[in-house]
């Protein structure tokens, strides 16, 4: 199961970005390339692990683009892109995003109180991106069916399940200057 996501991410090489050590996947950074048949089998395990009886799914610029286009082929379902720049329409809410490397704002557009959602990414690493995300959408009052995200690393996942927020990985690895090492 997941073969190819696993035999990909031992493979991944490793920069440094900082103090972070920063591992380089298709799912993660579209480079070098993305082969569709490991697409197929993230988009096959996602369908069968999430509850996709959702108005929308909602998905972080870039890497999460990929994913929530496949979801969103597979299913007929909408996506909407959490875009790192602003567009200031009616309704748009507006978070501070810090990861390991890098900060800055996310805009999140179309979604209002009651919708439900399904939220999509590639990877969660130290809980920053998605906890203020997933903390702006419940105090907007959107429900969101799954949080469903490809590679977990470092705590992240486990800060936001400590903050009462659920949220459903693929794989979970760590990181080293040397490379990858899946955990489970
Ligand atoms: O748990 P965290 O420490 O917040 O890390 C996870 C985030 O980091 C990456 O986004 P990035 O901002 O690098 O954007 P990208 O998709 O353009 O690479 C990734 O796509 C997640 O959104
Ligand atoms: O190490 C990483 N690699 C790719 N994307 C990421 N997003 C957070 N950490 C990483």
């Amino acid at each position: 199961m997941l073969e190819k996501l696993h035999e990909s991410l031992r493979n991944a090489p490793i920069v440094r970005r900082g103090d972070y050590n920063y591992f380089i996947h298709p799912i993660s950074d579209g480079v070098p390339f993305l082969e569709p048949e490991l697409l197929e089998e993230i988009t096959d395990h996602i369908l069968e692990i999430s509850d996709m009886d959702v108005d929308r799914i909602l998905t972080i610029e870039a890497m999460g683009i990929p994913l929530a286009t496949s979801l969103s082929m597979r299913t007929g379902i909408p996506f909407s892109i959490i875009r790192k720049r602003q567009y200031a329409l009616d309704g748009e809410i507006v978070l501070s995003q810090k990861t390991g490397y890098s900060k800055g704002e996310l805009y999140v557009n179309s979604v209002k109180k009651g919708d439900r959602v399904l939220i999509v990414d590639d990877v969660v690493s130290t809980g920053g991106t998605l906890i203020p995300l997933l903390t702006v959408l419940r105090d907007a009052g959107v429900e969101v069916s799954d949080t469903v995200v490809v590679i977990e690393r470092g705590d992240g996942a486990s800060r936001l399940k400590d903050m009462g927020f659920r949220v459903k990985t693929l794989v979970r690895i760590s990181v080293n200057e040397k490379g990858v090492c899946i955990e489970d």
